[in-house]
């Protein structure tokens, strides 16, 4: 038999409770006996609340906040139930409701709210949620009862907080469930004294409920069914890489739960560990997942997982004065007096000096805390052997969770070090009340980064977080982004990476986020989000963000971001570039950049610079590294000059129809003049012969242009110009036909010297017949000189540059990040 307890947004909605009848309809037919315990819709208990605050407040908005909770049960309960079978249900909230209605009139009239009053109000939210699923299940032809748990579960009159009598319960619960042949849904939360008062468990106590049926009745397993896979390494709110753990030990859950993880409830723990009855954790919205087992600890499962939870709000007070070294028991006397007070000490620490003593509190509890420690050392202080108790507030607390943390050398040295390094200042640090926990108080400010800090610290580590910025998401920059969208989970799992666009730019718009920009949804967030776009701001923000492991992807096609290059490098920030401005400049500048790179462990990688996907650079790296040298280069990469000349050699047009043709369909470079001139095919080569170890410059390369535009002009001033040129295009052609040649726009270096321009060559030369999408190059090296290596292919467009990009940030990632 197993328990199955839905959470509050389990059956927060019709829909919602759709799938919690799925769910329990699949354990039927697959003939389990279960028990289901509810809570109230979410949200519910919460209003009630606010509700009954108001009413004794003598708010007449009390009424609104009523007509509300009603409203939402009504619609469910119709959503859910077919009119023709909704009479019972339809009856059964009118009396509720009339009878609640009633509860808050009177809260109004008399102005007075008890914790009694409260229980019994908070009551109506488990029986109403609970009423209506069965009463949904029942229409759906399954035999189903609602059973109010105040009948079963006996506590004491500790009003919110009730303590469980456990001898009367588990007689009350096996009774009832001796020979129940229908499910039966459980109200959870609520309870009753042996008077029939109602009483409540404490917040999220629906779990605890399950816990008290399953263990009075021996149960297989419980399972908490909510909206998460499991119990996460951290709050997936609050931490955006946390992941679900496969199991914990009873202890880790409720250390966890009991420093803030609300998953579940951490006395829920304490029943089933009795009984060593398994708990499960699982997604009412995922349920095929596997979920969390929460289990005793076996001597064969090694429980290296661990978790950290936080509580987001607490206060710290501050016990300090010389006297507190004299004084014998100081930390039991306060201990005692807030126990007396009833006050839930969440954390305590002593100096090392023995002059201070901290203890964390919930904020709603700081005053009464504060008034009993004074209370208790008012002789002390009184003699100003102590100072009056400080309370600082504003404070958050993280607990690191684990089994093994204390046999794990080095955890809190790493913890420590961690925020440290991240500008976390802790201001109280405990080894818990426990040996399972690490304990820190830190800024309330400071928590989310803290919490993500200690995450990428303890459970990431073995992955590699790299912060992306990218500017200019154009042609290649976008489908650079799709890359990534398509391949981000393949490069986490086979290489442990995790690639986060953390800054994005394009000429309006400029966006950061620390914690990863939504790459599905990027346009609409730099469009909506973003801030007004400035190169010089965007480097600024790269370097103030200062976060490790950081690469700039310059996909912009200007220069606008160039004069910046050396800054960011110095600032241990690689680049990865598809842009040739830099690495064609003069020598002296482009030397420079590759030596800051050096001196600041960046890299400056622009592989797709030329060839775009063919592997010219790093196939050019990988030689000279493996004792090779490069002697000569021919090649062939530009494909605008390929498509122009192939065109023109089989359409049997006009050289200049073609060219302007290739200008405005944009199949030039932004600026055509740089295509035509020869100076786009210099520049590629001027990269490899500075790959090959030679200082060069443009000048060096004889450059003889296809043709020459105007240095300016409009559309139809160019077209008239270089009409001029067809005729001497036309004779090349024919000369080229009859000789069974072909024409090529070929760069060279041999030994020192290179030249670029319009060759022809014969069918025995291995660029022959090239098609008018491929690009080649040959290299003659000591090794390969009789016969050059020939690296042939398609390697253009903006997929081919995206692909080359990410190979760069890769093998940046791997070898330069360490
Ligand atoms: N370590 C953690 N693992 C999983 N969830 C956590 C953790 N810490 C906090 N939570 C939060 O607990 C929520 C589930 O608890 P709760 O809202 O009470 O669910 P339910 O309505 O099912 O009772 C999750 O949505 C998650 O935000
Ligand atoms: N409804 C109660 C009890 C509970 O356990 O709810 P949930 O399962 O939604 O945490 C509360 O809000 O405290």
């Amino acid at each position: 038999m197993k328990v199955l307890k839905f959470g509050g947004t389990s059956v927060g909605d019709y829909k919602n409770i759709k799938s919690v009848t799925d769910i329990i309809e699949s354990y039927i037919k697959r003939k389990e006996k279960i028990i289901v315990v509810c809570s109230a819709m979410s949200g519910v208990t919460d209003a009630l609340i606010e509700t009954a605050m108001k009413a004794s407040g003598k708010d007449e908005g009390y009424r609104e906040s009523f007509v509300k909770i009603k409203g939402k049960h009504l619609t469910t309960a119709s959503r859910l139930i077919p009119a023709d079978k909704r009479t019972k249900t339809n009856d059964y909230l009118k009396q509720r409701f009339a009878e609640l209605y009633e509860i808050f009139k009177s809260l109004y009239t008399i102005g007075e709210l008890t914790p009694k009053t409260l229980d019994e109000i908070m009551s109506y939210g488990e029986r109403l949620s609970c009423f209506i699923i069965a009463e949904t299940l029942k229409s759906r032809k399954i035999e189903a009862s609602f059973v109010d748990a105040r009948e079963l579960i006996k506590t004491d009159e500790q009003f919110g907080n009730a303590k469980v009598n456990f001898e009367t319960t588990n007689s009350l619960i096996k009774e009832r469930f001796k020979k129940s042949k229908e499910v039966p849904i459980v109200t959870g939360f609520i309870a009753s004294t042996v008077e029939g008062i109602t009483t409540t468990l404490g917040r999220g106590g629906s779990d605890y409920t399950a816990s008290i049926i399953g263990a009075a009745l021996d149960a297989d397993e419980i399972e908490i069914w909510t909206d998460v896979n499991g119990i996460m390494t951290a709050d997936p709110r609050k931490v955006r890489n946390a992941f679900p753990l496969r199991a914990v030990t009873y202890e880790e859950a409720m250390e966890m739960s009991h420093f803030g993880a609300k998953v579940i409830y951490s006395p829920t723990m304490l029943p089933a560990l009795q009984k060593q009855i398994k708990i499960r954790i699982k997604n009412t919205f995922n349920p095929s997942f596997r979920g969390t087992l929460i289990l005793p600890r076996e001597p064969q499962i090694q429980f290296n997982m661990k978790g950290i939870s936080s509580i987001d709000d607490i206060h710290l007070l501050q016990v300090e004065g010389s006297g507190l070294i004299g004084i014998e028991g100081i930390s039991s006397r306060i201990f005692g007096a807030l126990a007396s007070a009833k006050i839930n000490v969440l954390m305590i620490t002593q100096g090392s000096s023995g002059h201070t003593i901290c203890i964390a509190v919930m904020p709603s509890v700081s005053k009464l805390a504060k008034k009993a420690i004074e209370n208790e050392l008012k002789l002390e202080i009184y003699e100003k052997q102590l100072k009056k108790v400080e309370v600082i507030e504003n404070l958050s607390m993280i607990a690191v969770v684990g089994e093994d943390l204390l046999n794990t050398p080095g955890v809190s040295g790493k913890v420590l070090f961690a925020l440290g390094k991240n500008g976390i200042n802790t201001i109280a640090i405990a080894q818990g009340s426990s040996q399972l926990n690490l304990t820190m108080v830190i800024r309330k400010e400071q928590l989310k980064k803290a919490l993500n800090v200690l995450h990428e610290s303890l459970f990431i580590s073995e992955q590699k977080n790299i912060n992306v910025f990218l500017a200019g998401p154009g042609n290649v920059g976008s489908k650079f982004i799709d890359l990534i969208v398509k391949q981000h989970e393949n490069i986490i799992n086979n290489m442990s990476i995790n690639l986060r666009f953390v800054g994005l730019a394009d000429s309006k718009k400029m966006l950061f986020d620390e914690e990863g920009i939504d790459l599905s949804n990027w346009k609409e967030l730099l469009k909506k989000s973003g801030q007004k776009s400035n190169v010089r701001k965007f480097i600024e923000r790269m370097k103030e963000l200062n976060l490790s492991n950081s690469i700039f992807i310059d996909a912009t096609s200007g220069d606008l971001f160039v004069p910046y290059y050396n800054e960011v490098l110095s600032s241990a920030i690689s680049i990865v570039t598809p842009n040739k401005t830099a690495n064609s400049a003069p020598y002296k500048e482009y030397k420079n950049l590759i030596e800051t790179a050096h001196k600041y462990n960046s890299e400056f990688r622009y592989s797709t610079t030329v060839g775009v996907g063919l592997p010219t650079i790093d196939v050019i790296r990988n030689l000279i590294e493996s004792g090779d040298e490069i002697i000569a280069i021919e090649g062939m990469f530009s494909s605008t000059m390929n498509f122009i000349l192939k065109e023109f050699m089989n359409a049997g047009m006009k050289m200049s129809e073609i060219i302007l043709n290739a200008i405005k369909s944009g199949f030039t470079e932004p600026n055509p003049r740089v295509d035509f001139s020869g100076e786009d095919v210099a520049k590629k080569l001027l990269i490899l012969i500075r790959e090959t170890g030679k200082e060069y410059e443009l000048n060096d390369i004889d450059i003889k242009p296809l043709l020459k535009l105007p240095p300016k002009g409009a559309h139809s001033f160019i077209a008239e110009h270089i009409k001029k040129y067809d005729s001497h295009f036309d004779k090349l052609r024919d000369r080229a036909i009859k000789a069974g040649k072909e024409l090529i726009y070929m760069a060279r270096y041999d030994r020192g010297k290179s030249a670029v321009g319009l060759e022809l060559i014969d069918k025995t030369h291995p660029f022959y017949g090239l098609s008018s999408k491929e690009k080649i190059v040959a290299f003659r090296t000591r090794f390969h000189y009789e016969h050059p290596l020939i690296i042939k292919g398609h390697g253009g467009g903006p997929a081919a540059a995206a692909a080359g990009i990410l190979s760069d940030v890769l093998k940046i990632s791997k070898y330069t990040i360490k």
